[in-house]
């Protein structure tokens, strides 16, 4: 069984850090370094890689390595071999988009701390019944949005989420006002085109927004 309030504290910690985790896919690793100091110095600490581009687990390693302010996570850890490959390049947590019981077996006998996504009540239960209480609410807007987390708090308030999916800066304040909502996740303050130019102003202003956005 998890050392639940353990977990919850090491979990905690992260969610505290900022109101908002950029989700981070990583097409060029000699982006890493630059787009991470947009966002830390832009008060985006807290890092999400997704284990979706083939440059992942060096840009976590790098970034773990080089930019020691930043909180760096590995996102998309669908099995315990991602989980391990995460943790072995240096990952602080890793998230996933679901959970599955051997994902929550492998990350109970692992010293990475896992949050697992969950977006119904059963599968919140399945995750209680494991030891957790920290889960991303994925994909948020699309599984109920701000209503489903509210529905959720009721009969299961002892849980707390970082929603995301489908959430910008519009959305997001409506998120951080749930006392179930510790921080949400999302992409939006890394617009494709300015990825693409390497256009590092324009998101280290859309992080600063990102950053100020409170419930
Ligand atoms: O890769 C994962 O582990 C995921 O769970 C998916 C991401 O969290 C979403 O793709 C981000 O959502 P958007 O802000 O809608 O882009």
């Amino acid at each position: 069984m998890l050392d639940t309030a353990r977990h919850n504290a090491l979990v905690d910690a992260v969610f505290a850090r900022a109101p908002v985790i950029p989700v981070i896919t990583l097409q060029r690793l000699e982006d890493a370094l630059p787009l991470g100091r947009a966002l830390v110095e832009n008060g985006l600490p807290v890092l999400e890689i997704t284990l979706r581009t083939a440059c992942a687990l060096d840009a976590i390693a790098l970034l773990a390595r080089e930019l020691p302010e930043a909180c760096v996570g590995a996102g998309t850890v669908l099995e315990a071999a991602g989980l391990r490959r995460a943790r072995d390049a240096g990952a602080a947590f890793a998230i996933s988009p679901g959970a599955t019981d051997a994902l929550y077996a492998a990350a109970q006998a692992s010293d990475i701390p896992l949050i697992p996504g969950i977006a119904t009540a059963s599968e919140l239960m399945r995750g209680l019944e494991h030891g957790w209480q920290r889960f991303k609410f994925f994909p948020a807007e699309a599984s109920g949005g701000v209503a489903a987390l509210k529905g959720l708090a009721g009969p299961l308030p002892m849980a707390r989420f970082c929603p995301t999916g489908g959430i910008d800066a519009a959305k997001a304040p409506a998120y951080l006002a749930l006392p179930n909502v510790a921080c949400v996740g999302g992409s939006w303050m890394l617009p494709e085109e300015a990825l693409r130019a390497g256009d590092w102003a324009r998101i280290g202003e859309l992080a600063r927004a990102a950053a100020a956005l409170r419930g």
